[in-house]
């Protein structure tokens, strides 16, 4: 394991996804321990994505009291089928939600009327329950969420918002395999703002895969800005990206 710190942000690149997923479990499930030796209940935020599957994987044999953790997601997409496997809700249900018992999960509608209301409901439910951890990844336009460059904002008035997909995000959709063809990729979303990711005392991030490598690069070598949103990670007080030798294959030298 290579591991350097870029600003504030620790980086720590993997042999293979595989190992690097069962890293981050393994640190995930150690912060979750220590914080429930000090209090009653942990508020964790979760990514629904292909790049976290190993990480699932290996997060659900740890050893956890998990009574006693409250689960969120962090985006989910407009107008999809309830039961459609690529609704974000869905995907963790399958993976996580379903294999473990948490005292509560909580669920973003994509199909609420009024998404405004859906919005603001939500927000109450992050107000209620303070983010103690977000595990999180980078999309190949460095978006956080759905947060792309175009809806960025780190001084988001809201918690949550709808906001449109640009084609980058749109297109990865596909190529993670998750829809067939980009038409059939909903274009619009609600997502967590970036203030109400970053606000997350300990942020986990997980970017395996060498569609990443060029999203990786730019987080740590471009100036900070929500423009880039993934840049902000280097200023968050306590946040680890987690990368294999794919996605981390562009970091020449001057970061190793
Ligand atoms: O809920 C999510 O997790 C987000 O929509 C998104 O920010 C995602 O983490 C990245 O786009 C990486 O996604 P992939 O694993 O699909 O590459």
């Amino acid at each position: 394991m290579i591991e350097f710190i870029k600003n504030r942000l620790s980086v720590k690149i993997f042999e293979n996804r595989n190992l690097m997923g069962e890293a981050v479990a393994t640190a995930v499930s150690e912060r979750i321990n220590e914080l429930l030796s000090k209090q009653p209940f942990v508020n964790i935020i979760f990514g629904a994505a292909p790049s976290q599957n190993e990480f699932f994987q290996a997060l659900v044999k740890k050893d956890v009291e998990w009574s006693r953790l409250n689960a969120f997601h962090m985006d989910e997409y407009i107008g999809l089928d309830a039961d459609a496997p690529q609704g974000f809700g869905n995907f963790l249900k399958e993976r996580l939600f379903d294999k473990v018992s948490f005292n509560t999960v909580n669920y973003i509608d994509g199909n609420a009327g009024d998404y405004k209301k859906e919005c603001l409901r939500y927000t109450a439910l992050l107000n209620k329950f303070e983010t103690d951890i977000v595990c999180l990844g980078i999309g190949e336009n460095t978006h956080l969420a759905f947060n792309d460059p175009h809806v960025a904002n780190v001084d988001d008035p809201y918690f949550v918002k709808r906001v449109d997909l640009d084609l980058q995000c749109r297109t990865q959709q596909v190529n993670d395999g998750c829809f067939k063809e980009l038409n059939e990729v909903p274009t619009h979303a609600l997502t967590l703002t970036l203030p109400a990711l970053l606000k997350a005392p300990y942020a986990f991030c997980t970017v395996p895969g060498e569609k990443k490598a060029n999203a990786v690069l730019l987080t740590l070598s471009e100036h900070i800005t929500d423009n880039l949103p993934s840049t902000l990670l280097r200023i968050h007080e306590n946040a680890i990206l987690y990368l294999d030798d794919q996605s981390s294959a562009l970091l020449d030298n001057k970061f190793l």
